[in-house]
């Protein structure tokens, strides 16, 4: 097992440089965690460390109860509510937090962010809703995560005056999450700027998000490598 949580250590401290890539996090207002599969840990940033100084040796290694197995760094402020999430939500496998700026603003104001754009049908498969506000420190925001993403495809949650979360098969999927959910709150903020938006149809957002999830991309498996042989070998003839 420890090779599999050193994987998650490892996996998780690179996920942080994510956040800083895509511009989602100030100072060290954001963090990463993921399950570890198979048992009953999670991985998660240590509070407060800069990103800088973030390394695999310096992920702290918890229970789904929140509590650090080994003594050592405290973890994130928001451990108790990515717990809460694994614990509920077994097929939830990572856990992010930003304060992205569009999208907080958006939690600022209290309102969801509209599905009126295609990317949003994609990978959101509706509109991004928004959380109860919840105090920090506890597992009171896991608990306002899953209720509010109850029934929703969303995998990303704007708690009210705080930030983003996000939910994920794995932590790569959360992070993924989160870029999209700020790349959106900024698309349709400067869209309301602009002019009336509208709402795309339920069967519409269906079928993108249906198509999106299940079609877009290279497939895997053995229908993904004979298309990838035969793209291959069409190229070969062009030369
Ligand atoms: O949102 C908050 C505080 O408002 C925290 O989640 C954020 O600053 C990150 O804290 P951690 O460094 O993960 O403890």
């Amino acid at each position: 097992m420890s090779d599999m949580v050193e994987k998650y250590r490892r996996e998780v401290c690179e996920l942080h440089g994510e956040l800083i890539r895509w511009g989602l996090v100030a100072w060290t207002a954001g963090n990463v965690s993921a399950r570890v599969p198979g048992t009953d840990l999670m991985v998660i940033k240590p509070s407060g460390v800069s990103y800088e100084d973030l390394t695999p040796e310096s992920m702290v290694v918890c229970d789904l109860d929140g509590v650090p197995v080994d003594e050592g760094a405290s973890p994130s402020s928001d451990t108790g509510s990515h717990a809460y999430v694994y614990r509920r939500r077994p097929d939830v496998g990572g856990v992010v937090h930003t304060h992205s700026p569009y999208a907080t603003a958006w939690a600022a104001t209290g309102e969801p962010i509209p599905c009126v754009i295609t990317a949003m049908a994609d990978e959101f498969g509706g509109e991004i809703p928004v959380g109860p506000f919840a105090l920090i420190g506890d597992e009171s925001i896991g608990e306002g995560i899953v209720e509010t993403l109850e029934g929703s495809r969303s995998p990303a949650v704007l708690m009210r005056q705080h930030g983003v979360f996000s939910i994920g098969k794995d932590a790569k999927a959360a992070v993924k999450a989160a870029v999209m959910c700020e790349d959106v709150a900024r698309t349709v903020h400067i869209a309301k700027q602009m002019g009336a938006v509208e709402p795309i149809s339920g069967a519409d957002v269906d079928s993108l998000f249906d198509r999106y999830q299940n079609v877009y991309g290279q497939k895997k498996g053995p229908a993904g490598a004979a298309s990838r042989e035969r793209a291959g070998a069409a190229e070969g003839k062009d030369d």
